[in-house]
């Protein structure tokens, strides 16, 4: 078990081993710096013992003997001086280094985050709550750029450091270096100890607040319903519990942490105590001088500093070690659909066509969970520029049909072609080229109208004002304050539903795609917008397959085809005539709809 956990961790450190091999110069370079950083460090206590003992007459390095014991002086705390000014220097430069590569790595383990996790599947955002993402994206990489800024160069300085006091110590009395050398094997011991249950605290704290970050992104997203049901106390006592649980355990971890401190704090005082005690009755026994004493008593301080920053950078390991296991989990995700090598082009492949925009559905299975079907066997085909609606009682499978279509998902079995072409061996992003949705909501980001239109593609501003034209919505812009320049917030919080489905509309029109696909798209219009819109769309449609979802009958019973679905099945298919005379689900749905409206 120990050993597994033990090798758990050397494949943590090799994952994150590329990112480091980015950076090895500037790594390299701080690390080679450390060596006369640590050398200076660790002769300052012999300098004051040389100090010391030049004092008190007794022998000094050999090169003082030929001064007056003034000069002597002046010229150790010459040197002592010099060993500050370097050691100030050069740790301030080191630093320096350390942290700026620690933030380099940092950004690109974030952004290569961020690339997959865009990369995932719908499936995957379905399950998993937005605040859990967010920590382990932004707290979770946060800690472990803190390993890189300042633990694994200061963790490996810590113990040249050590090494270079216990050499230091050894040359000049080698009975008191052991014994400073062999109380650091038991407190050693002791931090390992402590360390790996501040591992654990610090997993469960870790855990504690990604639920924390997720049930406030709950409640700001939610805002409206927690207000308007009055449910502010209640989430508030939820929160509370959660809050507490965090705090919890945080303490377990700052329990840990602190023992670790206590621990090193006495056992450096009980370790100048030793070095008194027994470097006492040596000089007493004329078997030490007072020089080499004072230069120890500095020692055991010293040595147990760095031990006590090895160890506060072991906390730092161990929490960055827990953020390389939430990470590589997010990591080892696989991206479940992904482009072939060998993509065929859609485009190419339809340059040489009359008519495109085919879609056909060729027994196509399809459930969110293994087992639970939500489409059952579908098979039909729309012809390019036909105009086919989905309908079918809510939950009959018909925003599932577009997911597929879209490949958000994939079929179970059976298969989906786009112009005689499985949409598995075109790349996505060709796919999605030729294919433009409007759904029910539109996702507005921050940012201006245009941004919101071109979603970072380049168009002429011509291009623009053409989709703007097509799609009816000049008048929308010029009623905002800076017209395309109009700063949109988050989500749209500035705009009404209507006018976010318009520039969605707008957004569709400028790439000009083969396929559309209209979501319950105008059922946030009033009447009138509604009419306008449908004109804009009609236009829109010209020479364009299209896919309509709407509840409201009355709005599509000019399409070519209607296809009706039940509980995933495909039970009717027809033009709005020929279904009424059929008397099957459509029509009962149709006339309900017709008597609802009288
Ligand atoms: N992400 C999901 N995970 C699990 N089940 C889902 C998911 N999305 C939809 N479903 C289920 O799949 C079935 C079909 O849903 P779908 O959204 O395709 O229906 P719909 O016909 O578009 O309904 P509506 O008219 O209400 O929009 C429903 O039973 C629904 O509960």
């Amino acid at each position: 078990m120990k050993s597994k956990t033990k090798n758990n961790d050397w494949g943590l450190v090799l994952k994150i081993l590329p990112y480091a091999k980015r950076k090895s110069p500037i790594l390299l370079l701080s690390f080679i710096l450390l060596i006369p950083l640590s050398i200076a460090g660790a002769i300052q206590p012999l300098i004051v013992g040389q100090g010391i003992s030049l004092l008190r007459g007794e022998d000094t390095w050999g090169f003082l003997e030929s001064y007056s014991v003034a000069e002597g002086l002046n010229l150790l705390a010459f040197i002592l001086l010099g060993t500050i000014i370097f050691r100030t220097i050069f740790l301030a430069w080191q630093g320096f280094l350390v942290q700026k590569v620690g933030q380099e790595i940092t950004a690109f383990i974030r952004q290569d985050l961020f690339n997959h996790v865009t990369s995932l599947s719908s499936n995957f955002f379905h399950k998993t709550p937005v605040g859990k993402l967010v920590t382990r994206l932004i707290n979770d990489v946060e800690a472990l750029g803190d390993v890189f800024a300042t633990g694994a160069i200061g963790i490996l300085s810590d113990v040249i450091y050590i090494l270079a006091i216990i050499i230091t110590m050894v040359s000049l009395q080698w009975q008191l270096a052991l014994l400073l050398v062999f109380m650091l094997i038991p407190v050693s011991a002791l931090i390992v100890y402590f360390q790996k249950q501040y591992r654990k605290a610090n997993y469960v704290a870790r855990e504690e607040l990604s639920v924390l970050n997720a049930m406030l992104q709950e409640n700001v997203v939610g805002i409206n319903i927690v207000q308007l049901f009055r449910r502010e106390r209640h989430n508030s006592e939820l929160f509370r519990t959660v809050n507490e649980r965090y705090r919890l355990a945080v303490d377990k971890t700052i329990f840990h942490d602190s023992a670790v401190s206590a621990t090193l704090e006495w056992i450096s005082l009980v370790a100048i105590a030793v070095v008194l005690w027994i470097g006492g009755v040596l000089i007493l026994g004329d078997n030490l001088n007072y020089g080499t004493l004072s230069a120890f008593i500095l020692y055991s301080q010293r040595l147990f500093d760095p031990l006590r920053q090895f160890a506060d950078k072991f906390t730092m390991f161990q929490a960055g070690f827990t953020a390389i296991e939430r990470i590589s989990e997010l990591m080892n995700i696989p991206i479940e659909i992904q482009d072939k090598d060998n993509d065929i082009s859609l485009n190419h492949h339809n340059a040489n066509q009359d008519a495109v925009g085919e879609i056909r559905f060729e027994n196509v299975w399809f459930g969110y969970k293994p087992d639970e079907y939500v489409l059952k066997n579908l098979n039909f085909t729309i012809r390019p520029g036909e105009k086919v609606a989905l309908v079918g009682p809510t939950g009959a499978g018909k925003s599932s049909i577009i997911r597929l279509l879209c490949r958000l998902y994939e079929p179970t079995q059976g298969r989906i072609l786009v112009d005689g072409i499985d949409i598995r061996d075109i790349t996505q992003a060709e796919l999605r080229s030729h294919i433009g949705v409007i759904l029910q909501e539109s996702f507005i980001f921050a940012g201006d109208v245009k941004r919101n239109i071109t979603l970072g593609e380049t168009y002429d501003f011509d291009e623009i004002e053409n989709a703007v034209k097509l799609t009816n919505i000049k008048p929308l812009i010029e009623e905002l304050p800076q017209g395309y320049n109009t700063q949109l917030r988050e989500r749209g919080a500035n705009l009404s539903a209507g006018q976010k489905q318009l520039l969605a509309f707008a957004r569709v029109a400028i790439r000009n795609p083969n396929i559309l696909v209209l979501d319950e798209a105008t059922s946030s219009l009033d009447v009138s917008t509604e009419a306008d819109t449908q004109k804009a769309l009609d236009e829109l449609l010209i020479n364009k397959t299209a896919i309509i979802i709407a509840h409201r009958l009355s709005t599509i019973r000019n399409v070519d085809k209607i296809l009706v679905l039940k509980q995933g099945e495909l039970i009717e298919s027809g033009n709005h005539d020929q279904l009424l005379a059929e008397n099957g689900l459509y029509a009962s749905l149709y006339k309900l709809q017709m008597l609802a409206t009288v």
